[in-house]
Order: C-alpha cells, then sequence, then structure tokens
C-alpha cells in the first residue's frame, strides 16, 4: 500500500456527503489524476459510501477509503486509509474509535490494505477541527514536532497537514517535509487553482484537491496538469 502511495502526486478527495453528476465524475476519473480517495468528516453513512465507491469503480485509477466513521466502513476499496488526529487531547480521534474499529470487525481486517495516516488539523474553521476538538494554533516548530513524534515515535508511514477548506501556510508545511526523514508528507486544503497546486506539490510529497471539485469543477481538473506537468518537466 505505502508503495502505491509514494508514488501518487495528485488525487482528488471525493465526499460521499455530496452530490456528483456521471459527467463529472467521468471527467475527474479521467483527469489523469492517480487516485480516487473516499472520505469525509460529516454525513458519511455506510451507504452513500457504497454507492460512490461502486461509480468510481468503472474506472482503473486505484480508489481508497479514508475511514471517518465506524458505521461507514465498506469492503471492496483498493485501500483503507485511517487517520489519527496528532494534535487533539480528544483520545477517541487518536486511538479510541480505533480500538471500537478493530474489536468490531476483529478478523475481517484486511490489516495489509491498511494506512495509517498522523493528521495534523491546522484550520480552526473546519468540520474536521471542531469535530475531533484540535489543537489548531500551532507555530512552525510544534507542528513539526507532531510530525516527527508521529513519524519517529509512532512510526506512522504518511503524515497529513490537512487545511481543509482553506489554503495554508505553504512555509510551515515545507518546514515539516524538510524534517521528516521517511513519513510521506500528504497536503491538503483549499487548493482551488493550478497555481495553488504547484505551491503545495513543492512542499509536499501528495496534494489532496476536495471542495473544489462541487463548486468549479474546471478549476480543479487544472490542478492536475499544473502537478502532473511540472513531473513531466523533470
Ligand atoms: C469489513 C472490512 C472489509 C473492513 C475493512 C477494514 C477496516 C478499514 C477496518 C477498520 C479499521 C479501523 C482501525 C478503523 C478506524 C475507525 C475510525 C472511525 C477512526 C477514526 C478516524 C478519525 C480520526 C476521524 C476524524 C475525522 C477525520 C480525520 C476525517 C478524515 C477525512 C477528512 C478530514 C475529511 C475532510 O472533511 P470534509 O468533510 O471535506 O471537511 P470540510 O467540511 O472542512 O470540507
Ligand atoms: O476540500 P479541500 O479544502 O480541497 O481539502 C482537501 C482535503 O484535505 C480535505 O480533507
Ligand atoms: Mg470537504
Amino acid at each position: 500500500m505505502i508503495d502505491m502511495i509514494r508514488q501518487w502526486r495528485h488525487v482528488f478527495k471525493l465526499d460521499p456527503d455530496r452530490e456528483i453528476t456521471d459527467e463529472a465524475l467521468d471527467q475527474v476519473c479521467m483527469s489523469g489524476t492517480d487516485a480516487i480517495i473516499v472520505g469525509g468528516s460529516s454525513g458519511i453513512t455506510y451507504d452513500n459510501t457504497v454507492d460512490l465507491m461502486s461509480r468510481v469503480r468503472r474506472y482503473e485509477l486505484p480508489c481508497v477509503l479514508e475511514v471517518s466513521d465506524l458505521e461507514a466502513v465498506v469492503p471492496g476499496f483498493d485501500g483503507y486509509l485511517i487517520p489519527m488526529v496528532l494534535n487533539t487531547t480528544d483520545s477517541r480521534w487518536i486511538i479510541g474509535q480505533h480500538q471500537q474499529a478493530i474489536e468490531r470487525y476483529g478478523y475481517l481486517i484486511p490489516w495489509d490494505l491498511l494506512i495509517t495516516e498522523g493528521y495534523i488539523v491546522l484550520h480552526a474553521d473546519s468540520t474536521v477541527a471542531r469535530l475531533t476538538g484540535a489543537d489548531t494554533e500551532l507555530t512552525t516548530e510544534a507542528a513539526v514536532a507532531y510530525a516527527q513524534a508521529g513519524e519517529r515515535l509512532l512510526n506512522l508511514p504518511i503524515i497529513y497537514m490537512e487545511y481543509s477548506g482553506t489554503f495554508g501556510d505553504m512555509e510551515l508545511v515545507g518546514e515539516t517535509h524538510r524534517q521528516l526523514e521517511r513519513s510521506h508528507l500528504i497536503y491538503g486544503g483549499g487548493i482551488d487553482t493550478a497555481e495553488k497546486a504547484g505551491q503545495a506539490a513543492q512542499v509536499a510529497d501528495t496534494i489532496v484537491v476536495g471542495n473544489i471539485v462541487y463548486s468549479h469543477l474546471n478549476q480543479a481538473l487544472e490542478t492536475v496538469q499544473a502537478v502532473k506537468g511540472e513531473q513531466s518537466n523533470t
């Protein structure tokens, strides 16, 4: 799983709780992006997750589920991203829900398809920050220390800098990236133009584009070229 994810430079995150037409989904899946992450922080159900998975499954690209709700763990994805929020004091979002999931699904869990992500949530005015009670007011040094705790103490393969809904501090993300030795750094939040996609791609290993798919599809599609074009020039 991690070897596949390390190849990804650009991914779209699609939310089962939001409407997308077949035509728009076709453009997203044929855009040249590296993968589709299915996920969201609220309104995720078993049914809307199955529905979106089966629609994305018509295409050849990898499709993984970012698990955010115990009730919406659906078999049939290529992989499962398991978030652990590093910058919260509420243990439910660090390990509590995970313990319950393992107790519930036990021997059904295909462990080799699971990858843990150390989430650092940085946008105070976002659903995920409110839900998890994350301490979003971090200096660069504090963010780096969370990332290093995830990498070196918890051995997490992925650190996810989450600015969902706003474009983040590229200096902070870049410094965090420089201080990581092994973990793969994913950046997501507020990428709504090709230019922002290019900036984020310079400081992160993988960039994630979410909300803009639903409001300005053409701009969302342009983010792919910004990243994949940059790749073909190197
Ligand atoms: C039966 C079978 C085949 C099972 C498959 C195996 C499997 C996957 C078993 C489960 C194993 C396991 C350990 C699961 C974990 C369960 C769980 C619920 C953990 C908690 C995860 C967590 C910390 C959630 C908090 C929210 C969060 C970090 C969500 C990530 C996604 C995210 C931030 C989306 C952004 O949300 P969005 O809605 O777009 O936000 P905006 O409103 O701001 O746009
Ligand atoms: O929706 P946006 O702001 O693009 O953020 C993408 C992703 O990081 C959300 O989890
Ligand atoms: Mg969103």
